[in-house]
Parts: structure tokens; sequence; C-alpha cells
């Protein structure tokens, strides 16, 4: 597979508002097609990784490269060309408009996109709801159940077709069987298309799935562990 978007972190930190380190991240580097799993104990620097891999962590030093784009080293600019172009996000509290309906949330980028462009994140994001049992219906999201909301969020994360998808905690919430469906459908998803995955999360069922596993503990990455561990 084409390596191009390989991701390589080297000795990136992450400082807090306060100015304390939050985050270290020594080494980290993973295939462009690779399902990663992010562990670790609550507040250990999970979502603080996930912001700094996609040039979100305002006071962030060192490499974030995806393939041979550091986002450390862009300009705010870039960096939020990079992140529409390339990544896909999936956040725990959804970030959803309450008033839309499932297809109009799941297709938000085309607003922000290029005309040229718009159709066909509008048709992604149309298949993909298609997909994860969402299809039709303009009823407003403000009354769909939890995963209901989550596959809206998924749908919209893949709707600009990104090389990277990064997803917080996507099971948190969720019924297991709600769950297992979800994380099913995303890493099918993901692998179908040879994305790159990577999910924080507290869920076995969800390690179960990924290639590898990388633990967060005290604000540092440590030793990678096999994904059934
Ligand atoms: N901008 C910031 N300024 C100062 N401290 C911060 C900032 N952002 C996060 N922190 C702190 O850094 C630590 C790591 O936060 P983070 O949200 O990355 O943890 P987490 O591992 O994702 O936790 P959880 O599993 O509970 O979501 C926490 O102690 C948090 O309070």
């Amino acid at each position: 597979m084409d390596d191009a978007l390989a991701l390589t972190v080297s000795d990136l930190r992450v400082l807090g508002d306060d100015g304390r380190a939050i985050l270290t991240v020594p080494h980290l580097a993973v295939p462009q097609g690779a399902a990663i799993g992010i562990r670790g104990p609550s507040g250990a620097g999970k979502s603080t990784l996930l912001f700094a891999l996609a040039g979100l962590a305002s006071r962030a030093s060192g490499r974030v490269a995806w393939g041979t784009t550091d986002i450390v080293a862009m300009g705010e600019g870039d960096r939020a060309a990079f992140r529409r172009e390339r990544i896909g996000m999936i956040f725990q509290d959804f970030l959803l408009f309450e008033e839309l309906g499932a297809l109009a949330n799941a297709s938000l980028a085309a607003s922000f996109a290029p005309r040229r462009r718009r159709g066909a994140i509008a048709r992604q994001a149309g298949a993909t709801l298609a997909r994860l049992g969402l299809a039709g219906g303009a009823r407003a999201v403000a009354s769909f159940s939890g995963g209901e909301r989550q596959r809206v969020a998924v749908a919209r994360a893949l709707s600009t077709d990104p090389a990277i998808i990064l997803a917080d905690e996507p099971t948190a919430s969720l019924d297991r069987e709600t769950a297992d469906r979800l994380v099913d459908d995303l890493v099918a998803l993901a692998r179908e298309t040879g994305k790159t995955l990577i999910a924080v999360s507290h869920d076995p069922a969800v390690h179960r799935r990924m290639d590898r596993l990388v633990d967060v503990v005290d604000g540092t990455l440590a030793a990678e562990a096999p994904a059934d561990a």
C-alpha cells in the first residue's frame, strides 16, 4: 500500500495553558492504513494526543509528520487545509446541529468545501449513512438516540473521504450491541479504503479490532502492546 501518509511522531511535547507538560511522545510510527488503539487511564493525555495528531494542540513542539508533512511546523492556515483535506475526526460530544437532519449534519463539510467537491461530499455522506443503517428522513437529530447520533458523527467524519480517521471514545455511552456494530462498521469502512484509523478507547471490544495498541500513562506514550493484550 502507498505509505505516503504514514505517521511518524518524534519528541512531541504538548504544554497545557499553565505551561506544564501534559503529553510527551518520544516516538510513534504508524503505517498508512493501520488501525491503532490508544489506551490509558482518565487524564493520562489520550485526547491531547489525538488533538496533537490533528494539529489542534496549540502549544506543541517536536515532529508530527503525516508522510513528509510535519503539521507542528506548518502555519495555521496550511494546518487547517491539511486537516480539512486529509483528516476525519469523531469526537465524544458529536458536535451535531440539533435542528438539522442526519444527511445535513453528515454533509456539513460541503458548506466549507470548494464548489466542485460539494456534490461528492454529500454523496459520500449519504452513502455512509445508508451503510450505517441511517438512510433517508429529514428528522432533526435532536430526537436521535446516542447510537444514531454517533453514526451521524462517523458519516460526517468520512464524508470528505479522508485518509486519516481520528476517533475519541467512539463507543462511549453506547450499549454493547450498538457499540459492537459501530466499531465493526468503522473498522470495515477504514480497512476497505486503506484509511489510517487511530482510536482512543477504554473499550476492550475496540482494542480487539485494532492492529496495535499504544498506552498513554501519566502524560507519556509508553511501550506498545499487541492488540490482544
Ligand atoms: N489546555 C490545557 N491546559 C492545561 N491542562 C490541560 C489542558 N488540556 C488538558 N489538560 C490536562 O491534561 C491532562 C490530560 O488530558 P486529556 O484530556 O488528554 O486526558 P485523557 O487521557 O483523554 O482523559 P479522559 O480519558 O478522562 O478523557 C488532564 O489532566 C487535563 O486536565
